[in-house]
């Protein structure tokens, strides 16, 4: 088994860079759905190029990397405990390596382990099985899409849709709701694995399961084969889109499974996925460690390559205004803006996340922020053989949770434009109209598309904080994002919200009786 922690490694690397092919089909299918010009096409256009981009680089698609989640089949009399020594070192590898971001920290103290080691991470899952081969499947879930999984126990009351009961029409409406209440946080267009019974440990570990079925695959029970196209049918039309820019493909795919409950308990849950949806799987001989096979590697009958649509700017969108802005930017200059407009960026911004805005609360800024840009990003960084930080990935995160804090410290500093994903509520809005100060959305996951508009690293502050919860700053140059909230009360979030709700009361009516 000498081989096996290199297998491992391999595996992490073509987890992170590279998605499977009916993943890339899902999205292609997409792209070509949603008409050329308008603000989803453009953000699956970006999707595209940062897809192909990161396999070319061999770097991490999204820098959020998630938290690995291995599940794995032994024949009988295989050692476990020299396998998990070897997972550790494989992550601990990969995450030297720029492949994965060091993404564990102690739940108390926030205290980053620095090379995604820890109580609980990764996470290891064995079972037993009579063939003579390893299988070892791997899934790296983010943070924005795990914080949108969701667990319903039936019956329930739904926004929308009334009254969920214990029947497989209850279900489908908690399955409809879920898509609904992730709009574009868990960066739209996402997957779905959804887990029907068991207790609230193992409904949710259900709902994982479904996420390592191929996205082309159908259920062997009839009914759920049913349930999943009529989800995938009616999620589309609810009008989220991709980053939840409004669009018709809110979904790109539906998996259910089902295993029994005990009476009094009948839950639902819901594991959503981002488009980033980066799993994979292979096969390994017992003696030698190395790997045999790889699971979801086989092309779909309609594959062909991403093809590059632009270089690392914005391609066209019809009817809508761009502008170039270079920091400190004038509250003039924001007043110019409107909800939909595209933002060019080039010069400095800072990087500040959730670490940083509680501490920004009590304390002052390292730097001069009046008239700065903030980017709600946690990158990933290598520091190179001269000892200078380079960025490996760096893509936005949403910015929602730090809804508490962004609005005084948008005053407090004099901030004119917060960059991030999946918008902000409504006391941010309030201060962006009353500062002058706009919301721009870029495009969650795009990290290599982004890390290649940086053009330099010029200093970190709070690197106690981590990696992903220091402060950066970054030069950059053609960083493109789209004004989703303005200086003028007007937020697409808001919009996209009220008018998918709309639609999905159009689904309350019962459908399986
Ligand atoms: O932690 C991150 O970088 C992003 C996270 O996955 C998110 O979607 O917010
Ligand atoms: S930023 Fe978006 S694409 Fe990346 S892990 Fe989070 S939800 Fe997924």
């Amino acid at each position: 088994m000498r081989a096996f922690k290199d297998s491992i490694l391999e595996l992490i690397t073509e987890t992170s860079t590279n998605l499977p092919p009916d993943v890339r089909a899902a999205i292609r299918a997409a792209k070509e759905r949603e008409n050329a010009g308008t603000r989803a096409a453009l953000a699956l256009s970006t999707i595209s190029d940062n897809i192909r981009m990161a396999e070319e680089n061999v770097s991490p698609i999204c820098q959020d990397t998630g938290l690995p989640t291995f599940e794995i089949r032994v024949p009988v009399g295989a050692n476990q405990i020299e396998m998990s020594r070897d997972i550790r070192e494989a992550v601990a590898e990969a995450t030297r390596r720029g492949i994965l971001r060091p993404n564990s920290v102690d739940s108390l103290t926030g205290k980053n382990t620095g090379d995604n080691l820890g109580p609980g991470t990764p996470v290891i899952h064995y079972e037993q099985w009579e063939k003579d081969e390893i299988e070892v499947r791997l899934i790296l879930k983010g943070g924005g899409c795990e914080n949108k999984n969701i667990q319903y126990s039936l019956p329930c009351e739904l926004e929308g849709l009334g009254r969920a009961g214990r029947d497989l029409d209850g279900i489908r409406k908690c399955i409809l709701h879920s898509v609904y209440q992730a709009q574009g946080q868990g960066c739209s267009a996402g997957f779905i694995g959804v887990g029907i019974g068991g207790d609230r440990t193992t409904g949710y570990q259900l709902a994982k399961q479904q996420l390592f079925r191929r996205v082309d695959d159908v259920n062997p029970d009839p009914d759920l084969a049913k349930l999943e196209s009529y989800i995938m049918e009616a999620a589309n039309q609810l009008g989220i889109g991709t980053m939840g820019f409004g669009g018709d493909v809110t979904l790109l795919g539906c998996k259910i499974g089902a295993i029994n409950r005990i009476p009094a308990s009948f839950f639902v849950s819901v594991a959503y996925n981002c488009w980033a949806f980066r799993r994979q799987g292979v096969t390994i001989d017992p003696k030698t460690g190395q790997i045999r096979s790889w699971l979801y590697k086989d092309e779909p009958k309609d594959a062909s390559k991403e093809k590059k649509t632009a270089p690392a700017a914005a391609p066209a969108m019809k009817k809508s205004r761009e502008w170039r802005l270079t920091p400190p930017i004038s509250e003039e200059q924001i007043r110019q803006l409107r909800v939909g407009d595209v933002v060019i960026l080039d010069g400095l911004i800072h990087t500040g996340r959730d670490a940083l805005h509680k501490y920004l609360v009590d304390h002052e800024a390292p730097v001069d922020l009046s008239g700065g840009v903030i980017y709600h990003c946690g990158p990933v960084m290598l520091k190179n053989k001269e000892g200078k930080w380079e960025v490996k990935a760096a893509g936005p995160t949403t910015s929602i949770r730090e809804e508490p804090y962004q609005g005084e410290i948008i005053r407090k500093f004099g901030i004119r434009a917060v960059i991030g994903k999946g918008g902000m509520g409504a006391k941010t809005l309030a201060a962006l109209k009353e500062h002058g100060a706009v919301y721009l959305n870029a495009i969650g996951g795009a990290a290599q598309y982004y890390a290649d508009c940086i053009e330099d690293v010029e200093g970190v502050h709070f690197l106690e904080f981590g990696i992903p919860e220091a402060m950066w700053h970054l030069r950059v140059k053609n960083f493109a994002a789209i004004v989703t909230m303005d200086a003028h009360g007007n937020s697409l979030h808001v919009d996209v919200e009220k008018s998918s709700l709309e639609k999905l009361a159009k689904f309350k009516d019962p459908v399986f009786v």
